[in-house]
């Protein structure tokens, strides 16, 4: 189990995060969804512990989450671009035996032995995302994987996801397009102006679009527009 407790942060003066707590249970794919700026990075970041804790706690199993626990497929991935793929992965994963690598490799078209640099976007995504499976890390983010990725690949990252969930991997996931969500998440937390507004259930998955709806006043401004 994870548990998030009273998380809070900010970014110099600006309050981002306020107070947001939530667990995922293993075997648990826990959607995050809100609008641009709501704090969705912010958040998925303090939990990789790629930012510092200042006020709350991230507990896994009843411990402190540390981190070698957790794993995160991030939005923007950064490579050096002279590195071949392989060497890429042989630097952030060591000589693990884990994965069948060349199989991996081929089925998600990653040339490694090419630099990356010729790589496309969708090409160093696929190439991010096998780093992190190497990894088999307990606890997994993906912040929105489905980015820059072909039908293909798109398909195989969920079934990816999918099977990881049935391994018992605690999963965190990020889309802005809200069926990615309800096609593959058991809960999904819409997280508004960094607070957790409302945790929805599989049940309610269906009501989503119309509670979220009853929100938005902008389109009464863009129906006097045009
Ligand atoms: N490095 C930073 N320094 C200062 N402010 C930041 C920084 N990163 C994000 N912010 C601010 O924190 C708030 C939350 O940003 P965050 O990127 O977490 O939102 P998000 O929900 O992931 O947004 P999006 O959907 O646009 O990716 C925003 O107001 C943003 O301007």
């Amino acid at each position: 189990m994870l548990s998030i407790n009273h998380l809070s942060f900010s970014y110099v003066e600006n309050l981002v995060l306020e107070n947001v707590s939530f667990e995922v249970k293993n075997g648990e794919i826990l959607g995050i969804l809100g609008l641009n700026g709501a704090g969705k990075s912010t958040l998925l970041n303090l939990v990789a512990g790629f930012l510092p804790l200042a006020q709350g706690t991230i507990q896994f199993q009843n411990a402190p989450l540390s981190q070698q626990s957790i794993a995160m497929l991030e939005t923007h991935n950064y490579f050096y671009p002279h590195l071949t793929a392989q060497e890429y992965l042989h630097i952030f994963v060591g000589n693990s035996q884990i994965i069948d690598l060349p199989t991996w490799a081929e089925m998600l078209d990653i040339p490694l032995n090419q630099e990356i640099e010729d790589f496309s976007t969708g090409m160093k995504k696929k190439l991010a995302l096998l780093s992190i499976l190497i990894l088999d890390r307990p606890v997994m983010i993906f912040d929105e994987p489905f980015n820059g990725l072909d039908l293909e690949s798109s398909f195989l990252l969920k079934e990816i996801i999918l099977k990881l969930k049935a391994k018992g991997k605690i999963i965190l996931l990020t889309s802005h397009v809200l069926e990615t969500l309800t096609g593959i998440c058991n809960r999904i937390l819409w997280l508004k102006k960094g607070s957790v507004e409302r945790i929805f259930e599989y049940e309610s998955f269906e009501n989503i679009e119309k509670i979220l709806k009853e929100d938005w006043t902008k389109l009464d401004t863009l129906h006097h527009l045009l």
